[in-house]
């Protein structure tokens, strides 16, 4: 059967492309007061706003039925005191909306010389950002910037976008600027884009789209992974990973690493596992956070689940609802994976 997501797939690559160029330029000119601090105090950034507002921009362009659920929403720059992060936004979203046609790219999309919107035009499309999300229909989700932390630090973070269709992610892709395109060859440098479409594989290319390639996560003898785990100890408990490890007498130290790239770098034989166990704060996962990684996964050759074994529920809203965690390993590990964690959890003092 032919990819019936062909056309998604393809605008989703070439927005997410054209985002990644404007988060890397802006990394390099980042100053001091263009982060904000949001009420769950985890920062924001220009870059952020700016990515969400120009994915947001291109996918009504193209698809203008299609609701989209964004991380990032405008209150904060349409107050007066916002105004000097709102210019600078606003000039980020243009210059990126304006820079020249790449391979893929249509100017029918709205992108390309001369294509600029106004301020008001830029912050609504950062709001558009604002459905519910839910069990039925076609929806986006847009992360302009994963891993806002990894960002700040010049680690890795990433540009997440997925299409859900009735509760279930049949498109997604995650731009890495700062994840080496070939760990074996540093020498290629760093920059790719991962893509999946739900029955039709999940690749990599480079950031200029280029050279394909196939994913599929190799099989591993599980005592030879080596989990993929947050940077922040806030964001998921490293002290359960630490006794999973030992439970299955897994010898190599976990990898930190920022955002989706975990599950990116998963796909291609690194890790073999990628384990979020909540830290026992009520926090709630996000769908954009973990439904393009989903799909990528799956396609490639892997199961995603929570800690009861089932699959993650993307039809809830915006959230995954209550916290199960989420273990996502290659399909010959993954069921000795999930029951390591559940031994864990068993045990009397558990360390959630
Ligand atoms: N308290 C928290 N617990 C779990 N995840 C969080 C928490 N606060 C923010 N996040 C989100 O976790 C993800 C990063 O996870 P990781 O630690 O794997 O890099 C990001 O989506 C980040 O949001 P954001 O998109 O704002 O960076
Ligand atoms: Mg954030
Ligand atoms: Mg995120
Ligand atoms: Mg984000």
């Amino acid at each position: 059967m032919s990819n019936p997501y062909a056309h998604e797939e393809r605008v989703a690559i070439a927005a997410v492309r054209r985002a990644c160029g404007l988060t890397s330029s802006v990394f390099e000119t980042l100053i001091k007061n263009e982060t904000l601090t949001k009420g769950d105090k985890s920062p924001v950034t220009v870059g952020d706003f700016a990515a969400q507002a120009l994915i947001s921009t291109i996918l009504h362009n193209v698809l203008p039925e299609d609701p989209i659920v964004g991380e990032e929403d405008a209150s904060d720059l349409r107050v007066e005191s916002g105004k000097e992060m709102r210019d600078r936004i606003v000039g980020l979203a243009n210059d990126a909306l304006k820079a020249p046609l790449a391979a893929g790219d249509e100017a029918a999309w709205g992108v390309g010389p001369g294509k600029e919107l106004t301020a008001d035009g830029i912050l609504d499309a950062i709001d558009r950002g604002n459905h519910p999300g839910g069990p039925t229909g076609r929806m986006w989700t847009i992360d302009p910037i994963d891993g806002t932390k990894g960002f700040l630090r010049g680690e890795q973070y990433a540009v997440c976008l997925s299409l859900i269709v009735d509760a279930k992610v049949q498109v997604g892709v995650i731009g890495c600027p700062n994840l080496l395109i070939d760990p074996s060859q540093p020498e290629r440098g760093k920059g790719a884009i991962f893509s999946a479409v739900r029955g039709h594989g999940a690749r990599q290319l480079t950031l200029e789209g280029t050279d394909p390639i196939t994913l599929r996560i190799p099989p591993t003898a599980v005592e030879n992974l080596k989990f993929l785990e947050s940077v922040e100890a806030a964001h998921s408990s490293h002290s359960f990973n630490d006794r999973v490890t030992e439970v299955l007498g897994v010898k190599a130290a976990p990898v930190r690493m920022d955002s989706q790239a975990k599950y990116a770098a998963l796909c291609r034989g690194e890790g073999g596992s990628y384990l979020r166990m909540p830290t026992g704060v009520g926090y709630r996962e996000k769908i954009w956070d973990h439904a393009p990684g989903e799909v990528l996964v799956v396609e490639a050759g892997g199961v995603v689940t929570d800690s009861r074994g089932q699959a993650l529920n993307f039809g809830l809203g915006r959230t995954l609802g209550e916290n199960f965690g989420v273990i996502a390993a290659g399909k010959d590990i993954h069921p000795q994976v999930l029951a390591a964690v559940q031994a864990v959890q068993a045990e009397p003092k558990a360390k959630v």
